[in-house]
C-alpha cells in the first residue's frame, strides 16, 4: 500500500458503462484497486474512510449490474460515496474532496448526473427511491430506470426509514432497497433494531449459502450463461422468510456477505430480472474492510484527518484549546455528580456530542437512542416531565429533524429539557448539509424557549452550568464545531442571570452587539478600527431570548448605530433585536441599525475561516460594516 497503487483496470473505468465490459474476475480486480485508491485518495485529503471502504464491492457490483445513471442508486447518508465517485466519472477531482472548490464528501446533484439525489443527513434513501419508482411508473421524466436504496443499519434506525418501508410496501412498486449491515453506526449501534438484524444473520445458513451461491458461479463458463437461472437458485435457498420485512410487505433476500462479488453480482443480476415489487436485499458487510487501521479501530475509520497509508497515523494541526464539544461534557458530567437527575440523550453521536465521557461515569443517565432526533427530543421531553433533568445534545443541523418535537413536545408544555446546541454555525468540510445555520432562528421563535450563545469556552461552561439549573421551562445554549480560543477556564461553571448580555468594551458612535463566538471576530476588527481612533463599544448579547432589553436600549439610546452579528440565518438574534427596537419607536430617533447574519444561500464546504469570509462574517467585513454606518467606507 506504500506505493503508489497501479489501477490497469481503474484506469480504464471512466464512467460505469465501461465495466460493462468487464469479466466478474476483473470485477474482482477493479474492487481491489478501488479500495486502494479509496484509501489513497482520504489519507491526502481526510474524510469519511470506513463506510466508503466497506461498501466496495457493493458499488462495484451495483455499477456493473444497474445502469446508471438511468437507474437511480441512492446512497443514504452518501458518507460512504467515495468509491461510487470514483467510478463515476470523478476519479480525477477525488484528491479534492470536502476542500474548497472541490467535490462534496457527500452526493450532491448539482455535481454529476451518477448522484440523483443528495444527501448528508440520514435515513432519506428509501423514501427518495420509492419517489424515483412511483415518477417512473407514473411517466415523470420518461425515463424508465431501477430506484435501488442503499442504507445502512444505522440509518435503518431512524422512523423516517420505517415510514418508507411502510408506504412502499402498500404501494407495492419495484424498488430495490439494498440494507448495508456492518453492525456500526459511527459508534456501535444500539436498540432492538440492530439486534434484529444481527439475528437475521446469526440464525440463518449464512456460510452454507455462501458456498452454495460460489459452487453456482463456478460452474459457469462465463459469467452470464446461465447466470440468471443460476442465481435465481440461489435467492430460492436464501429467501430467509417470515423477517419483519416481509411483514412490511418487501421480498427479503438474503444476509448475503456484501465482500464477496461471486455471491453478490448473480444475485443482484437476478433482482433486476426479476424484482416485480419491493425488495429488501440484506448484506452484510465490514466497516472499514481491506484497511487494518480502519478495522481495527473503535470506529472502524468512520472519519480520518489525512494520514499516514503505512500506520494509520493522522496528521492533525496541534492546539492547546479544549474543544468546546469537550468542555461541555466535562462540565455536565461534573454536574451529574452533584445531581442524580441530571441525564442525557444522543441521537447515535455519543463521540461528537462528547456524551461518551459522562456515559463512562454515569453509564444509566446516558442515553444513545439511534439515529432518532425526533424520538429524541420527545423522550427528553418525558424525562422532563417524570422529574429528571435532561440534557438533549444534538447538533444543530439534526435537531433539525426534531423540531416538531421542540415545538409540541417541549416548549407548548414549556418542559425544562436542555438543549445542548452542538456544531452550531459553518462547520467546514461538510458543508452546507451540515451547517448549523437556522437553530436561533428557530428556537427563539418559540415562546418561553431560552437561548443563549457561547462566545468563548469559558462562556459555555458558564452556559451549561446555567441551563442545569433553569427549571423553569427549556433552555437551549449553542457553541460551534472545534476548538475554543484557549481563554482562562473557571474551575466551575457560573450560573448566569437569564437574560442578562455583558460588556466587553466601551467606546463611542458605533455598538456592535455580538451573539456567539463571532465575538473575537469582532474584537480583532475593533483592534484594527482603534489605530485610527475609531473606537466601537462591544457587547456580548449571551441571550437571544429574552433579551437584555435594557443593554440594546441603552446601546441604541448612547450610540449612531447599531450592528449585531451572529452565525446563524435571518431570522434570528438580529431580527429579535429590531423587533425590541422598532416596539420602542428606536428607529424614529434616527439609529442606524445593521444586522450581519449568514446570507440567504447554502454556503459550499471550505475551511470555516473561509465560509465565513464567504458569507461576510469575518473581522474585515465587520471593520467594512462600521465604517460603511460611520459613511468613512
Ligand atoms: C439525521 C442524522 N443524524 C445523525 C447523523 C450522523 N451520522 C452520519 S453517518 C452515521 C452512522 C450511519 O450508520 P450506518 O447507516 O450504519 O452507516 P455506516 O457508517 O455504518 O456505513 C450517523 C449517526 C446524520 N448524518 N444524520
Ligand atoms: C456523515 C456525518 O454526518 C458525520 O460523520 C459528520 O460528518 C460528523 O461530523 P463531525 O466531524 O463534526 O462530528
Ligand atoms: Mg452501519
Amino acid at each position: 500500500m506504500a506505493d503508489t497503487p497501479k489501477t490497469p483496470l481503474l484506469d480504464r473505468v471512466t464512467t460505469p458503462a465501461d465495466m460493462k465490459q468487464l469479466s466478474d474476475d476483473q470485477l474482482i480486480q477493479l474492487a481491489h484497486e478501488l479500495r486502494a485508491e479509496t484509501i489513497a485518495a482520504v489519507s491526502e485529503t481526510g474524510g469519511h474512510l470506513g463506510a466508503g471502504l466497506g461498501v466496495v464491492e457493493l458499488t462495484v457490483a451495483l455499477h456493473a449490474v444497474f445502469d446508471a445513471p438511468r437507474d437511480k442508486i441512492i446512497w443514504d447518508v452518501s458518507h460512504q460515496a467515495y468509491p461510487h465517485k470514483i467510478l463515476t466519472g470523478r476519479r480525477d477531482r477525488i484528491r479534492t474532496i470536502r476542500q474548497e472548490g472541490g467535490l462534496s464528501g457527500f452526493t450532491k446533484r448539482s455535481e454529476s448526473p451518477y448522484d440523483c439525489f443528495g444527501a448528508g443527513h440520514s435515513s432519506t434513501s428509501i423514501s427518495a427511491a420509492l419517489g424515483f419508482a412511483v415518477a417512473r411508473d407514473l411517466g415523470g421524466d420518461g425515463e424508465n430506470g431501477d430506484a435501488i436504496a442503499v442504507i445502512g443499519d444505522g440509518a435503518m434506525s431512524a422512523g423516517m426509514a420505517f415510514e418508507a418501508l411502510n408506504n412502499a410496501g402498500h404501494l407495492g412498486k419495484r424498488l430495490i432497497v439494498v440494507l448495508n449491515d456492518n453492525e456500526m453506526s459511527i459508534a456501535p449501534p444500539t436498540g432492538a433494531m440492530s439486534t434484529y438484524l444481527s439475528k437475521l444473520y446469526a440464525e440463518a445458513p449464512f456460510q452454507d449459502l455462501k458456498a452454495a451461491a460460489k459452487g453456482a458461479v463456478s460452474l459457469l463458463p462465463g459469467p452470464f450463461r446461465e447466470g440468471a437461472k443460476r442465481a435465481r437458485d440461489v435467492l430460492k435457498t436464501m429467501a430467509v422468510g417470515n423477517t419483519l420485512f416481509e411483514d412490511f410487505g418487501f421480498s427479503y433476500v438474503g444476509p448475503i456477505d456484501g465482500h464477496d462479488l461471486p455471491h453478490l453480482l448473480p444475485v443482484l443480476r437476478t433482482v433486476k430480472a426479476r424484482a416485480d415489487g419491493p425488495i429488501l436485499l440484506h448484506v452484510v458487510t465490514k466497516k472499514g474492510k481491506g484497511y487494518a487501521p480502519a478495522e481495527d479501530a473503535a470506529d472502524r475509520g468512520h472519519a480520518r484527518a489525512k494520514f499516514n497509508v503505512l500506520t494509520g497515523e493522522q496528521s492533525k494541526a496541534p492546539s492547546n484549546a479544549p474543544s468546546y464539544t469537550k468542555v461541555f461534557a466535562k462540565e455536565l458530567t461534573r454536574i451529574a455528580a452533584e445531581d442524580s437527575r441530571i441525564c442525557a440523550v444522543t441521537a447515535a453521536m455519543p463521540d461528537g456530542t462528547g456524551l461518551d465521557l459522562m456515559a463512562e461515569r454515569y453509564p444509566s443517565r446516558v442515553f444513545d437512542v439511534g439515529i432518532a432526533e425526533q424520538h429524541g427530543v420527545t423522550f427528553a421531553a418525558g424525562l422532563a416531565a417524570g422529574g429528571m433533568k435532561p440534557f438533549c445534545a444534538m447538533y444543530s443541523t439534526f435537531l433539525q429533524r426534531g423540531y416538531d418535537q421542540v415545538v409540541h413536545d417541549v416548549a407548548i408544555q414549556r418542559l425544562p429539557v436542555r438543549f445542548a446546541i452542538d456544531r452550531a454555525g459553518l462547520v467546514g468540510a461538510d458543508g452546507a448539509t451540515h451547517a448549523g445555520a437556522f437553530d436561533i432562528a428557530f428556537m427563539a421563535n418559540l415562546p418561553g424557549m431560552v437561548v443563549m450563545a457561547a462566545a468563548d469556552e469559558a462562556e459555555l461552561k458558564h452556559m451549561v452550568a446555567t441551563a442545569a439549573a433553569h427549571d423553569d421551562g427549556p433552555i437551549a445554549f449553542r457553541y460551534p464545531r472545534g476548538e475554543g480560543s484557549g481563554v482562562e477556564m473557571p474551575e466551575r461553571g457560573e450560573v448566569l442571570e437569564i437574560g442578562k448580555g455583558r460588556m466587553i468594551r466601551e467606546g463611542a458612535r458605533v455598538a456592535i452587539l455580538s451573539f456567539g463566538t463571532r465575538l473575537s471576530e469582532v474584537e480583532a476588527a475593533c483592534d484594527r478600527l482603534g489605530a485610527e481612533g475609531i473606537t466601537p463599544t462591544v457587547a456580548d448579547a449571551r441571550f437571544a431570548k429574552p433579551l437584555d432589553e435594557e443593554l440594546i436600549l441603552g446601546l441604541a439610546r448612547d450610540h449612531e448605530a447599531l450592528i449585531t452579528i451572529e452565525e446563524g440565518s435571518v431570522g434570528g438574534f438580529g431580527s429579535h433585536v429590531a423587533q425590541l427596537l422598532s416596539d420602542h419607536g428606536v428607529f424614529d430617533d434616527g439609529l442606524k441599525f445593521r444586522s450581519m447574519v449568514l446570507p440567504d444561500t447554502f454556503i459550499d464546504h471550505a475551511s470555516p475561516a473561509a465560509m465565513y469570509e464567504a458569507a461576510g462574517l469575518d473581522a474585515a467585513q465587520i471593520e467594512a460594516k462600521v465604517r460603511q454606518v460611520l459613511d468613512k467606507a
